[in-house]
Order: C-alpha cells, then sequence, then structure tokens
C-alpha cells in the first residue's frame, strides 16, 4: 500500500512552528517530533513536517506517512521552492513530497513539473502539489503530482479568500481532478473534518489548531479581548 492509500479518509495533523514566527518556541526537531509523536498516538495517520531536520527527527518516531517540505527564502514560493529542496525533504523522510504548484516563479527557475520529476525519478517519495485554485490544480495533475492539496487558497492573491476552509476549492478539484485531493488550510474542529470528507477529500490536514500553543491561546485571548463568550465575571 503506497503512502497515500494509507492516509485515505483519516486525519492528518501538520506539525509545524508558525511560518511568520521566527521566535516560535516550537521551532526545534526534537519538540516536533514529540508533538508528531503525540498526533499519532491520537489517532492521526500521517503528519506534514517542515525541514529536513524536522523529518529526520519526526521519521525516527513514527511509523505513518510523512508529508515533507522545506519552506524557504524570502518568496513568493515558500514552499519546497527549488528542486534540491524537493530531493532534499524526501532523502530525509519524506513519502509524501509537498511542493508549491502555484503559477509563480520559482527561485531556481524550475517548474513544478521538473520538481516532481526529479523526486519521482531520484526517490521513491510521491508528490503533493499545494495549489490555490482549480487551475493550478488541474495543472498539477496533469505536470506529475500524485495528489493536489488546497493549502494555498488564500495566500497567493489568486483565487477566493475564505475565514474557514476554502470547500469550495475543494469541491471543484474533487469534481475534475484525476488525482486524490487533500483537504488542507483553516480546518480547525471536527466538523469541518467531517464536511471536508463528504466532499471527497481523499484526507484533510490539520495544523495550528492541534499543534501551536502560540497560534491556539492567541486565538482564544484575542477573541475574550474582543467579547466572545459574553462577559467577563464581575465586569
Ligand atoms: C500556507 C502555508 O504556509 N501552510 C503551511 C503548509 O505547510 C502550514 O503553515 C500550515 O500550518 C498547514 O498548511 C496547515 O494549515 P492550518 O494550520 O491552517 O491547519
Amino acid at each position: 500500500m503506497n503512502a497515500l492509500d494509507r492516509i485515505r479518509g483519516g486525519l492528518v495533523v501538520s506539525c509545524q512552528p508558525l511560518p511568520d514566527e521566527p521566535d516560535d518556541p516550537m521551532r526545534d526537531a526534537y519538540v516536533q517530533a514529540r508533538v508528531a509523536a503525540g498526533v499519532v498516538r491520537g489517532g492521526a495517520v500521517g503528519v506534514r513536517v517542515n525541514g529536513v531536520d524536522d523529518i529526520v527527527a519526526v521519521a525516527a518516531v513514527v511509523d505513518v506517512p510523512i508529508i515533507g517540505l522545506v519552506k524557504d527564502g524570502p518568496g513568493p514560493v515558500v514552499i519546497t521552492p527549488t528542486v534540491a529542496h524537493a530531493v532534499a525533504a524526501a532523502e530525509a523522510g519524506a513519502t509524501v513530497v509537498a511542493i508549491d504548484a502555484t503559477d509563480r516563479p520559482r527561485p531556481d527557475g524550475s517548474t513544478f513539473a521538473e520538481a516532481a520529476k526529479a523526486v519521482h525519478a531520484r526517490t521513491s517519495a510521491m508528490v503533493m502539489a499545494d495549489v490555490a485554485t482549480v487551475d493550478e490544480g488541474l495543472a498539477a495533475a496533469d505536470a506529475g503530482a500524485d495528489a493536489i492539496a488546497t493549502t494555498l487558497s488564500g495566500f497567493t492573491g489568486s483565487g477566493s479568500t475564505t475565514d474557514g476552509p476554502d470547500l469550495d476549492l475543494l469541491a471543484q478539484l474533487v469534481a475534475r481532478s484525476s488525482v486524490p485531493v487533500m483537504a488542507e488550510g483553516r480546518y480547525r474542529c471536527a466538523e469541518d473534518v467531517t464536511r471536508a470528507l463528504s466532499a471527497g477529500a481523499h484526507a484533510v490536514v490539520v495544523g495550528n489548531a492541534i499543534t501551536s500553543p502560540l497560534w491556539i491561546t492567541r486565538s482564544i485571548t484575542r477573541a475574550v479581548r474582543a467579547g466572545a463568550g459574553g462577559s467577563a465575571p464581575g465586569a
């Protein structure tokens, strides 16, 4: 059974520090490995992990598929931006390599198709295309992606921007794609996951809502300050 078959219908948990927080105390391979071990114990069928050191550390403690990526550079393409990053993620232990497949220039001048081809030719890993639009997803499947993920919806300036998960993009890709479609990006709770699976997602990735104490705490403190949940006692 390949890595994609193994995660079908399940919850994949993204174990990563917050991208825009260089001082996130969770930015530590040992810590992410412990988080990954915890989510697998809780029922995650796969994990998504950023960076060669973290992938190596996580691969040593879990035996579920690892969707690996390497975030690097000033952008606009940050998720596994070059052929070398893609191969490095696979060599570190990723069973699926997540690669930005948006239509934006890559720092090494490569295309998504070239990165996918290099992973397939030089490693045993599969390739997941992170996209923001239907057109990008369909193009990525034609270019050799083994799966597509809605990861970049709302992050590129193209396509729609939703406060919650982009279930519309998911449904359109499920209807038209020849390869499995992963739901990812702003999935926060059991209801979100169930809705994505009902919409035909191959599997659903949840990140910050499970694995970022910084993000979770900030969400709650901001909501409390904004008055969510009624008046504070004595107020
Ligand atoms: C846009 C981008 O860089 N997304 C990254 C992709 O690896 C991660 O920062 C996200 O945490 C991940 O996609 C899961 O999403 P959420 O944390 O919303 O459940």
